[in-house]
């Protein structure tokens, strides 16, 4: 089943209507309105969460940041809620497949983001059926989907019944991707596709960069990259450490862009697109002079945070970087540039399903004026790193070959600096990761780097 775009007709049954619920309200102390609190917090979140997905193409984390429950739920709820609202979407396509034999028409799509919750729990949750398929009746009476609890209860009871036996023959790693996206990843190489499918089966673990002094936090794997690998579902702010500014979270992957600008102390160097701020920290530990720039006030305001509990020393600038000039030429520059983000589907799999092919044409245009950007800024045989968390081509390759006009020679990375992961370095000279590399060690994201000099 494919998404709906975002001007489908709109289903009949708006979950905003009160007539079930939400359930109970209660008074804070002190004065002012008091906030509305669910009975199921957990679920509430997750269904707006997948409506949000499936019927506006509206990301995971705005939902969580926007919704009314999710601000007064405690941490733990929100977490629960963005596990099974994440794994709904993970496996979205084979989720679909499993129901499809059991509805005979179309549902609304309330109904439908409902159905897939109450099927994630019972197909990969591990949640007792008799709790999966009696809360999904209980949040759609909530919702104002009361005329369809007993479609969704017969729906599920059967979903409980057959248990893992629906998934047998079912090519779940084709049905989890869109099949543009699919077709797309072919261009990394004979079975690149599967596996990248295989690895965003499974919910990312946690990787931290340490501080070169910070103690290990126990049960942490150390990568052959240096990341220090925890399980998935840790939870880093109740990680000894954390508010000392012992380590920062980052992919494993995402620390080779980076590490590739190998930046001495003293050098001037800018982060231009920097927010949350790992790699600005990477530069700024190595002993460099760090401008970090980010375009989104409340995304600085994430960087600064970082930054301050790192104890780092960064100039941070709010503004656009591809109209900012530094005052001097700098030595160089790292370009993490935004981009369709499909390397980061482990921790994101709503960005499978909310990125179409014609979302690429805008941002390839942001990419290439960034990089013209960047060169204008850097002095003569100053370097730049230009890295993506995407798996497009013409987000990586392409960029790459079309950054020679702004007078940018590539500067090919040599495998002697991709030692611990040389399946990652491409016949160019470019770093390429996917979320199919390291399969038994809990993957990792994907992402390109290209590096340049620039030329006189
Ligand atoms: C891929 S994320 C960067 C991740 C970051 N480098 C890190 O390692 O934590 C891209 C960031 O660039 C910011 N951004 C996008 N366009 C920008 C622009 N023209 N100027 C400055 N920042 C920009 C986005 O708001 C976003 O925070």
């Amino acid at each position: 089943m494919n998404i709906p775009s975002s001007d489908a007709p709109k289903p009949k049954h708006s979950p905003r209507s009160r007539k079930g619920g939400p359930s109970k309200s209660h008074n804070r102390k002190g004065s002012g309105p008091a906030p509305l609190m669910s009975a199921d917090p957990t679920r509430d979140i997750a269904f707006d969460i997948v409506r949000g997905v499936i019927e506006n193409r509206r990301m995971l984390e705005t939902t969580l940041s926007r919704s009314p429950e999710a601000k007064v739920a405690d941490a733990r709820d929100r977490a629960a809620a963005h596990r099974l609202a994440a794994s709904a979407l993970r496996h979205f396509g084979t989720l679909s497949a499993v129901l499809e034999p059991f509805l005979r028409k179309e549902p609304p799509e309330p109904v439908r983001a409902a159905l897939l919750l109450g099927a994630a729990q019972l197909l990969f949750l591990e949640t007792p059926p008799h709790a999966a398929v009696g809360t999904t009746v209980d949040l759609m009476r909530r919702r104002g989907l009361a005329p369809f609890a007993g479609l969704a209860n017969a729906v599920l009871r059967k979903i409980a019944n057959g248990g893992p036996a629906l998934l047998e023959g079912l090519d779940q790693d084709r049905l989890d991707v869109p099949p543009w996206l699919w077709s797309s990843w072919k261009a990394l190489g004979p079975g690149v596709a599967r596996a990248i499918a295989r690895g965003l089966e499974h919910e990312a673990p946690l990787d931290l960069t340490m501080r070169t002094d910070a103690e290990i936090p126990e049960g942490g794997e150390i990568l052959p990259t240096g990341s220090v690998r925890l399980p998935a579902g840790t939870r880093v702010v109740e990680l000894p450490g954390f508010e000392d500014g012992a380590f920062w979270v980052q992919d494993a992957a995402a620390t080779l862009p980076a590490r590739l600008l190998a930046v001495k102390p003293g050098e001037q160097v800018a982060d231009l697109c920097a927010a949350p701020g790992g790699k600005t920290a990477q530069l700024a530990s190595a002993g460099a002079q760090v401008t970090a720039l980010e375009r989104d006030p409340g995304r600085m305001e994430r960087l600064q945070e970082n930054l301050t509990r790192l104890k780092l020393d960064v100039t941070t600038v709010c503004a656009d970087a591809a109209a900012w000039q530094p005052e001097a030429p700098l030595d160089a520059i790292l370009l993490d540039a935004p981009c369709s983000a499909t390397g980061t589907a482990r921790r994101h799999p709503d960005a499978l399903w909310i990125k179409r092919p014609r979302d690429l044409a805008g941002l390839t245009e942001a990419q290439d004026s960034l990089l013209a950007a960047a060169a204008r800024m850097l002095k003569p045989g100053g370097r730049l790193v230009y890295a993506v968390c995407s798996l497009q081509q013409e987000e990586g390759p392409e960029r790459a070959r079309a950054a020679e006009k702004y007078g940018l020679k590539p500067d090919p990375i040599r495998p002697d600096e991709l030692a611990d992961l040389p399946e990652a370095l491409t016949a160019e000279g470019w770093l390429r990761t996917h979320p199919g590399m390291w399969p038994e060690r809990g993957g990792m994201d994907g992402f390109f780097a290209a590096r340049f000099v620039k030329t006189a």
